[in-house]
């Protein structure tokens, strides 16, 4: 049985349940439910901090788990990602009221207030920079007010926690983050059980990320109009009734979908419809 870590709690944890849940596993009801068996699909899920993902993972104890990059970098843990989740994205930066630093080279011997001290320490020795760090659980963004920091180092979404309190973003980004799937360092790639839950993963990316549209054409725009729907692999293409038409069918990104449509009815294509993906495996 596949033994899969996801976090408890959380930004990741909402999404995580809602993506498995999609997946087709079964994912606990309440909140207190730490672990969850899904003998149908041969998995079991462990609720865990997701700062602790990396590390049960590289353990070995556990095969693959839902965590942040993030997380997994400052973690320092032998675990390496193996797909994008497309959630929970951020940006990891440094901030400072205005005109503290320019940037990190000004950090010297200055205080930094972080909840992420490995990704940090490890940034500031990169380039050579000798400031202190101070490690906090959260709300870091107050270190400052409170004389406890000159800079903070923190997740950075919106940027509305940093604007709220007086702070600005200072040098460039640290890294950029996102939900990912991890696994210990080195694992054999080809065990079935893990290909077949990261496929799963993968048909709930796609049918989120692409609708299918369908349209009936003339034969002789056909050429342009697969132009603009060429499919992942390739258009279904079928003859209709009256001689002269036929019904195409493809795969398209969503985000495209609308411009698409309006780029096929200007092309002469006409009951263009899309519809939505629920799940898929391609
Ligand atoms: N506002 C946010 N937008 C997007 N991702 C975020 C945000 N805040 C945290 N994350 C991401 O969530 C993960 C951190 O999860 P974690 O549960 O430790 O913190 P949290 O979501 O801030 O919850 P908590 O309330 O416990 O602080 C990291 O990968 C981080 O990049
Ligand atoms: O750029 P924004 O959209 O404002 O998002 C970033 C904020 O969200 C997270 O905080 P969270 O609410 O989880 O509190 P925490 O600082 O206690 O972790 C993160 O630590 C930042 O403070
Ligand atoms: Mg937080």
């Amino acid at each position: 049985m596949l033994r899969i870590a996801v976090p408890n709690k959380g930004s990741l944890s909402g999404p995580a349940s809602a993506m498995l849940h999609e997946a087709g596993y079964k994912q606990r009801k309440e909140s207190k439910e730490l672990v969850l068996v899904d003998p149908d699909n041969e998995v079991e899920f462990f609720y865990l901090r997701p700062r602790d993902i990396a590390i049960y993972v590289s353990s070995g104890k556990l095969d693959i788990g839902i965590t942040g990059r993030d997380l997994l970098l400052d973690s320092g843990a032998n675990a390496e990602e193996i797909l994008e989740l497309g959630f929970a994205r951020s940006t990891f930066r440094y901030a400072t009221r205005p005109g503290t630093a320019s940037g990190p080279a000004d950090f010297h011997g200055m205080t930094i207030a972080t909840s992420y001290e490995g990704i940090v320490a490890k940034h500031l020795a990169d380039q050579g920079i000798d400031a202190s760090v101070v490690h906090l659980d959260g709300a870091v963004e107050t270190a400052i007010q409170l004389g406890v920091a000159q800079v903070i180092a923190d997740v950075v979404e919106t940027g509305t926690s940093l604007r709220n309190a007086g702070l600005e973003v200072v040098g460039e980004p640290i890294l950029t983050s996102e939900a990912v799937v991890v696994r210990r360092t080195g694992a054999p790639a080809d065990d079935p059980g893990v290909q077949r839950f990261l496929r799963r993963l993968q048909g709930v990316l796609v049918a989120r990320s692409y609708v299918m549209m369908d349209y009936d054409c003339r034969a002789e725009h056909l050429e342009q109009a697969v132009a603009l729907t060429p499919g992942l692999e390739s258009p279904t293409v079928s003859p209709l009734h009256n001689e002269g038409w036929v019904a195409v069918r493809a795969m398209v990104p969503s985000k495209d979908a609308q411009r698409v449509m309006d780029d096929l009815y200007a092309l002469g294509a006409r009951a263009i419809l899309t519809t939505e993906i629920h799940a898929c495996r391609l």
